[in-house]
């Protein structure tokens, strides 16, 4: 058996990706058994059943990393988060809820900050402050200039990435300064019904020449934030982790609590008040986004 990584499923078949050759491969009937479907992603191992036709069974699927589930995809190692510097203004809060998501899944989080080129108002040395305070890769990038493009590369070796942002930071445009003609598909073209058929788009990894592989579709597009649990958001935040081992109370929600190492550290400056915000707003609303589900 040989061991590969499946990049693409279409109607039944999978592609898997071994040593720079795709083999298009059928799944043995025993998964469907123990209910397990292979996807995108997927380390697995599989025999070849034609060399010359690239044709071969996939026969075992390796223990998973992490999985998405929109785009659904298993062994992503990163989330490169693009948010532009200016045209669209940087949301806040929105950044902080993709990178929660981020964190839930489990992924390493890498933040671009884009179209550094425009950043006449200094806007990327306040999100370096905090994020780096944080503990996150910083990346501060230009496709018109190409400044930032050889360290954005370097990252994506050898990695399995996710690209997630609004619309308009320049997702594809980067990609696209490092591949051209690389274009990230939009989220709502899952949806699109075809030929009066519901098709549903597949994700797909696509290699990148300089080294890398990233998913074909942005993710963390829809915030899911039930799917966080409540007890688990504070570790999330990874400059929050440290810290809340001296909280009086080992539960320590950080809100009213008496003798909050967390909300102590938030006077003195060392954690950034914005973050502290935003973990108490998104403490609320997975709160309220739990009780609205347990009463469907
Ligand atoms: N000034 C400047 N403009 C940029 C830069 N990068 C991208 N743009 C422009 O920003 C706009 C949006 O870029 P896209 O690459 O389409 O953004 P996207 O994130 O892929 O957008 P969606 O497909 O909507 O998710 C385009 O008009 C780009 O030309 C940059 O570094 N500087
Ligand atoms: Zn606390």
């Amino acid at each position: 058996m040989i061991n590969g990584t499946i990049y693409k499923g279409i109607g039944g078949f999978y592609y898997v990706m071994v040593d720079g050759m795709l083999y298009e491969c059928k799944a043995r009937g025993k998964f469907k058994n123990i209910n397990m479907t292979p996807t995108v992603g997927d380390f697995v191992q599989i025999n070849i059943v034609d060399e010359a036709e690239k044709t071969g069974v996939i026969e075992t699927i390796l223990p998973r990393k992490s999985i998405l589930l929109r785009p659904n995809v298993s062994n992503v190692d990163q989330a490169i988060i693009v948010f532009a510097l200016k045209n669209p203004e940087p949301n806040m809060m929105l950044l902080d809820k993709m990178i929660l998501l981020a964190e839930n899944a489990n992924l390493d989080v890498v933040l671009c900050f884009n179209k550094c080129d425009i950043d006449d108002e200094g806007r990327f040395d306040t999100l370096r402050s905090i994020y780096n305070n944080a503990g996150y890769d910083i990346l501060r990038t230009s496709p018109k200039t190409g400044e930032g493009i050889v360290s954005l590369k370097a990252i994506l070796n050898n990695k399995i990435s996710v690209f997630s942002g609004p619309s308009g930071v320049g997702k594809s445009s980067l990609l696209n300064a490092i591949e051209n003609g690389f274009k990230l598909q939009t989220g709502d073209l899952s949806h699109k019904i075809k030929r009066g058929k519901h098709t549903t788009r597949h994700s797909e990894l696509l290699p990148l020449k300089s080294g890398g592989t990233v998913v074909d579709t942005p993710g963390f597009t829809s915030l899911s934030l039930h799917e966080i649990p409540l007890d688990r958001l504070s570790s999330l935040f990874p400059e929050f982790e440290s810290i809340s081992a001296a909280c009086q109370f080992d539960n320590c929600k950080h809100l009213s609590e008496p003798n909050c190492a967390v909300k102590a550290a938030v006077e003195a400056g060392e954690i950034h008040a914005s973050r502290y915000e935003a973990y108490q707003y998104i403490y609320h609303e997975i709160e309220t986004l739990g009780r609205k589900y347990k009463k469907w």
